[in-house]
């Protein structure tokens, strides 16, 4: 038998200003319906064969208000009690709340009732209950990997367009993503309170980019909760239900996972055919492995146990895997005694940008080791093998989708495991051809060439297909900026009468470091980009060496586009020599093309004396002085004779 799970009643908000005032009695009445819903204050899955289920999820160009919209419609139905100013439920991760990005995709369970073609005679209390999935995702390009997992789980998408702000590039892209996997789509013109508002300006770009129906636009404002009614009712009414059938041996894609210290790996699955109970052995179909579901639910936000998921429905098992490794994200899970054909699963993720992780203290490569291994598993688009550098020690070479995905998991290791790191430069992958014709695949720049007796005859760099939304008064600025990181102009043209749209083929190392900080900066924070891979170009890149004192440091070699090589170096001895302590004996910093040097700078020889400002005899403060600095000593890294600090590497990543 189904176990049975409790609802939250909504929760009334004083009522103080009239903004507040128009929110809260529109939520009022919408939450009225979904608090008769949970009259009964008990849920039994049971009740909700396919026909019940809606699977949507909410994409959007970033801070176009999908989270806020997402908080929202989680408050209408009852399922969070919370009033305003508090942060983004579903933004869960503190990085996420820090940044205020959406980093991983959600699901929360809600339960709605609604009669479809309403019959507005009916009472609530008649009209049937849906069960909705909704799944917040990422706004951001680095993270489009996660939407298009989420997607996999959805029949319908709500496509979030900011009312002043209109279509922007990683609406474009989103929009393509659903559109690619069979989505039903809703668009839904928010931020209608703003005085800037033009929401007919939005329909006709939906229409003339997407060929949307103008008619079909909802229009809301997830901030006073105007137009909130009608998202519900339209979900219901517009997207499909779930396909999949009951009465077939049960098999679920594996969506997401993450480790719990409690519980240990936590599975979030979409059950496609049949019923998943706890107590079932289920397997693995990547791996063969055999489980027990030894707990069952949905996420109504917070994990409830209903010890039961049936066809259509979105949820979560706890299986007793043990090792993270082991929850492969769109694997199959299918009930161990019955043979079934694997779900498509998902393409693997591209990894644009590979980087160095070095434990800032050589000791702690295990614990680095273990919380790299927990955190792979809750963002699988991370490729990790371990490698060794002469300046570094022990490390990780791992692969990301960009650069803000490197930063955001140097940030989770730092802030969810304690992990303290440095990296190393990014590099984009290259594939280099030898004088013997061998071809290899280069992601650490100090592999290159380092056998002897080889010579780079060619290189392919990757590029991507970049598209650009920009008001058509910064149109010049943006074709100097592509056309100096030795872009393509592909298309140009209007999305209407303020707005150009460009695409362009650029490498992706252009992109990487910078490009979009300076985007922004030309067009005063108007333009929007976002892009997606492309074929490899031939190009003429080289190995950049940094060497201290004629010793090269592999951890900082990088490679250059050649035209660019001469400055790049400049720049990074220059900054290295901002950042090297003086030491007792002169150092040179020297950038160097093979055996040629194109940059160097020299710090001269000094006795750093942290005692010089201790006047006096005060022993404690010499001896705190002293700790201080055997403390600094530790976050350095030795290569040769000279103590390079963390700082330093983290530089080093600004230089493009
Ligand atoms: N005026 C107004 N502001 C809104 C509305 N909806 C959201 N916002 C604000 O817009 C900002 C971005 O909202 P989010 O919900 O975080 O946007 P998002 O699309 O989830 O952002 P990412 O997760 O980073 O992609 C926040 O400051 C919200 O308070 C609205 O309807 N009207």
């Amino acid at each position: 038998m189904p176990r049975e799970t409790t609802y939250r009643k909504p929760l009334w908000f004083p009522v103080c200003s009239p903004l507040r005032w128009s929110f809260e009695s529109t939520l009022r009445g919408l939450c009225s319906q979904s608090r008769q819903n949970t009259k009964e204050n008990v849920v039994d899955l049971s009740q909700y064969p396919p026909e019940r289920i809606r699977n949507f999820s909410i994409i959007a160009h970033v801070d176009h208000g999908k989270s806020t919209l997402a908080d929202r419609l989680l408050e209408l139905t009852g399922t969070i009690k919370r009033g305003h100013g508090q942060p983004q439920y579903l933004d869960k991760l503190q990085v996420e709340r820090e940044r205020g990005i959406t980093v991983k995709a959600q699901t929360a369970t809600m339960f709605h009732r609604h009669a479809l073609n309403s019959n507005h005679a009916m009472d609530d209390n008649d009209r049937p209950s849906f069960l909705l999935n909704l799944i917040d995702t990422p706004g951001h390009v680095d993270f489009s990997y996660e939407v298009s997992r989420s997607l996999a789980a959805c029949q319908g998408a709500l496509l979030v367009v900011d009312a002043a702000q209109g279509v922007q590039a990683q609406t474009v892209a989103n929009f393509y993503l659903a559109f690619e996997s069979n989505l039903t789509i809703i668009p839904v013109i928010n931020k209608i309170d703003q005085p800037t508002a033009d929401p007919d300006r939005v329909r006709a770009q939906l229409k003339s980019m997407f060929d949307l129906d103008p008619k079909d636009a909802l229009l809301t404002s997830a901030k006073t909760g105007q137009g909130l009614e009608h998202l519900l009712p339209a979900v219901i009414e517009r997207i499909p239900c779930p396909p999949g059938q009951c009465d077939l041996p049960m098999r679920m894609l594996l969506l997401d996972a993450y480790y719990d210290e409690y519980k240990g790996v936590i599975c979030h699955v979409a059950v496609v055919d049949g019923a998943l109970r706890k107590g079932d052995k289920i397997a693995s179909a990547a791996t063969g492995q055999t489980y027990d579901a030894l707990d069952v639910g949905i996420m109504h936000p917070e994990l409830k146990s209903t010890g039961v998921l049936f066809t259509g429905q979105v949820g979560y098992v706890v299986s007793g895997m043990r090792s993270t490794k082991e929850a492969r994200v769109g694997d199959t899970l299918h009930w161990a005694k019955s043979t079934v054909i694997p779900l498509p699963g998902f393409k693997p993720a591209k990894h644009m940008v590979f980087s160095g992780l070095y434990p800032a203290d050589g000791s702690d490569f295990d614990a680095l080791n273990h919380a790299i291994e927990r955190l792979t598993c809750n963002d699988a688009s991370v490729s990790v093998t371990k490698e060794t550098s002469t300046a570094l020690g022990m490390g990780f070479r791992c692969g990301f989708l960009g650069l803000l995905h490197m930063d955001v998991f140097h940030q989770r290791l730092e802030q969810e495991y304690g992990a303290r790191v440095i990296s190393t430069i990014p590099t984009v992958p290259y594939i280099f051809e030898y004088s013997d014709g061998s071809k290899v695949q280069v992601q650490n720049p100090a592999t290159l060439a380092s056998n002897p007796g080889k010579r780079v005859a060619a290189c392919w760099e990757p590029s991507v297909i970049a598209t650009i939304i920009i008001p058509s008064e910064y149109v010049g600025p943006v074709i100097t900026l592509c056309s100096e990181r030795r872009g393509e102009q592909l298309e140009y043209s209007f999305i209407d009468s303020q707005r150009a749209f460009m695409k362009y083929r650029l490498p992706l190392r252009e992109i990487v470091i910078d490009f979009y900080n300076e985007l922004k900066s030309i067009t005063s924070g108007y333009a929007t980009f976002d892009y997606e891979d492309d074929e490899y170009q031939k190009s003429d890149m080289v190995k950049l060496d940094i060497l201290l004192n004629g010793q090269p440091v592999d951890a900082m070699a990088t490679i250059v586009h050649n035209l660019k090589a001469q400055r790049v170096g400049r720049e990074l001895v220059e900054k290295l020599k901002k950042f090297i302590d003086r030491q007792m004996f002169e150092i040179t910093i020297q950038a160097a093309i093979g055996s040629k040097i194109i940059a160097r700078e020299t710090l001269s020889a000094m006795r750093k004396n942290v005692l010089a400002k201790c006047y006096g005899g005060d022993v404690t403060r010499k001896k705190k002085l002293l700790e201080k600095q055997k403390e600094g000593k530790k976050r350095m890294k030795r290569v040769g004779s000279v103590d390079i600090p963390q700082e330093a590497f983290h530089e080093l990543l600004k230089v493009s």
